[in-house]
């Protein structure tokens, strides 16, 4: 297993699909291969809220979820359960803030999977980098349907203030984002976005992932 570098968790971040079943009424294993054959980057089983599957099923679905990204060299990252994570062989494990201690679910995982933790300030980045964090995840960078408990939007100033305050590890901002938002959380600062409705609630996704990753692989350039 490779050890995530800080240079290959930057690639990783780019444009960084979010879902689980309830956040689209298709098959979600159909929206995962259209939305990387559109230039997703990596992807987080997150299978929250209402109506999310749960034991068996969920674990299948992983499963299927987990062989389509291995398929295409796609990370994928499971969120807030670790068990299911070392389970699947995935490629890491994303917590938020009320989730599992962050140095517990890095002494689990092992060094060489992505930790990635939920910031919503410097003083919690910097407690995530020392718990051994590979990625922070910040937002709200806008309204969001997707997170019921959502923190107050914090807007691309949030990435912003974080590197202001010397936070350099890789980061990529999460809430709302669309299209006509990505530069600009791009342009705070951030290694790249991640989306959930902008990509799994397109009627298009193979375009809407394709029209979102010209925009953060564009700033690469
Ligand atoms: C609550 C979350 C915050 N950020 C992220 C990500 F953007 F992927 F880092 N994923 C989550 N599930
Ligand atoms: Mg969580």
């Amino acid at each position: 297993m490779c050890v995530w570098d800080a240079e290959a968790v930057r690639r990783a971040l780019r444009l960084y699909l979010v879902m689980g079943s309830v956040n689209t009424t298709r098959d979600p294993v159909e929206v995962l291969r259209q939305a990387i054959a559109g230039g997703i980057t990596m992807f987080q089983f997150r299978e929250k809220g209402t109506g999310a599957l749960a034991g068996e099923v969920r674990t299948a679905l992983a499963l299927r979820l987990r062989e389509v990204c291995s398929q295409h060299g796609i990370p994928f990252i499971v969120n807030d359960d670790m068990e299911l994570a070392v389970q699947v062989e995935a490629d890491g494990v994303h917590v938020g803030q009320g989730d599992a201690d962050a140095a517990l679910v890095r002494a689990r995982i092992g060094e060489g999977r992505m930790l990635g933790v939920s910031a919503h300030s410097a003083l919690e980045a910097r407690r995530a980098v020392q718990a051994g964090a590979s990625y922070l995840g910040v937002g709200p960078m806008y309204p969001t349907r997707s997170k019921a408990d959502a923190h107050a939007v914090l807007g691309p100033a949030g990435v912003a203030e974080l590197r202001a305050a010397g936070i350099a590890v890789p980061v990529v901002g999460i809430g709302g984002i669309a299209p006509d938002t990505a530069a600009a959380v791009m342009a705070a600062g951030a290694d790249g976005v991640a989306v959930i409705s902008a990509i799994a609630g397109a009627a298009d996704v193979r375009a809407a992932a394709a029209q979102l990753a010209a925009i953060t692989l564009g700033e690469q350039a």
